[in-house]
């Protein structure tokens, strides 16, 4: 069944001198305990199209159009009191940074109370430090962290705090943005799997947004691989990952070093993103693709749905040019 539909997404910024179309058109659908790994490298969208679900965007100068549909629930057309009530509870968020917005100067079990209490006022005092200290376990920390201060823990014992925060009432959906990527590589892969058990546990379904394959590789079930706003290939992380189809995800698997097995080349994808104020006919991708033909650059590609639920946005796949990309 699935639990968040988001159905031709659109964001521009609108600011003075530009406008920037950070998120282009894109539909997504999220099945009750999928793990979705959105990558792609900076400035590709990831984080405004989770901005955007969340409505985090500045309404100043953020247009959205499309729907997002979360459990049934159209949250465009929610007041800003019922999306106050969604987030925490049917929806929660664990950015790289989550725990700069908690206070200096209070105790970690005293802020994770009031927070708590925020959605959930009637719990005895008692009740709630028991609840606090549970989270904090769950996220493999020791109970004396309730009498800690934010200076006092390391970087990765902040991010567990944070993910116990989010985790505070049992959401339906939580999006981790960047949330593990500060940390060192033992640390990231110690909350990794620490959060893929605990998902088993709580039924959740997650959406993680990362520029690192590997964090993809090693966490999610299924990946979406995300261009200048666009999503350029998605499937099951197993599918993707083994056969990149798209150029894109071809270069971005290329670009990143192995570790055991055979030694191979690192290469980088030539060029940068395009500018996002400027409308682009052809495939977005045109311009760096080293297979692009006329066709990239005059047509948009429509998304071509393969076997076990593939899907690509690229001219070259399914014709005769599809070797070429194949065996480069
Ligand atoms: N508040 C804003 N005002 C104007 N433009 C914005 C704003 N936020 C994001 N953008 C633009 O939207 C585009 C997508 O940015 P976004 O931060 O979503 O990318 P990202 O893939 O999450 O990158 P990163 O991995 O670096 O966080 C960029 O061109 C960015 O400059």
């Amino acid at each position: 069944m699935s639990i968040l539909e988001i159905k031709n997404l659109t964001v521009t910024f609108h600011t003075k001198d530009k406008i920037t179309r950070a998120v282009h058109n894109i539909s997504l659908s999220v099945e009750e305990q999928d793990s979705i790994g959105i990558v792609g490298e900076s400035g590709s969208g990831k984080s405004t199209l989770a901005m955007a679900i969340l409505q985090l965007l500045p309404k100043r100068i953020a247009r959205i159009e499309g729907e997002v549909i979360l459990d049934g629930k159209h949250l465009f057309q929610c007041t800003d009191e019922q999306i106050r009530k969604i987030r925490w509870r049917d929806l929660a968020v664990v950015f790289q940074k989550s725990m700069n917005a908690l206070s200096p100067v209070h105790k970690i079990g005293t802020q994770m109370s009031d927070i708590y209490r925020i959605h959930e006022s009637k719990i005895s005092k008692k009740k709630l430090k028991e609840k606090i200290i549970s989270l904090l376990e769950m996220v493999n920390l020791p109970s004396r962290v309730y009498d800690l201060y934010p200076h006092e823990l390391s970087g990765g014992m902040m991010q567990r705090v944070s993910i116990a925060l989010s985790l505070m009432h049992n959401p339906k959906l939580l999006i981790l943005d960047e949330a593990t990527t500060a940390l060192d590589v033992v640390t990231q892969g110690q909350i990794l799997s620490e959060i893929k058990e605990l998902e088993k546990e709580l039924n959740l379904t997650r959406i993680m947004i990362t520029h690192d394959m590997s964090v993809v590789a090693s966490a999610c079930k299924k990946v979406a691989v995300m261009y200048a706003g666009n999503i350029l290939e998605f499937g099951y992380v197993k599918d993707v990952l083994v056969n990149p189809l798209h150029p894109y995800t071809q270069g971005l698997l290329k670009s990143i070093p192995t570790f055991k097995g055979e030694k191979k080349n690192i290469r980088g994808i030539a060029g940068a993103l395009p500018d996002l104020s400027v409308p682009v006919q052809g495939c977005i991708f045109a311009s760096r693709c080293e297979f692009a033909t006329d066709i990239c650059y005059q047509v948009k590609p429509t998304e071509e749905l393969l076997s076990g639920n593939h899907r690509v946005a690229c001219h070259l796949v399914g014709g005769m040019e599809h070797a070429n990309v194949n065996h480069s």
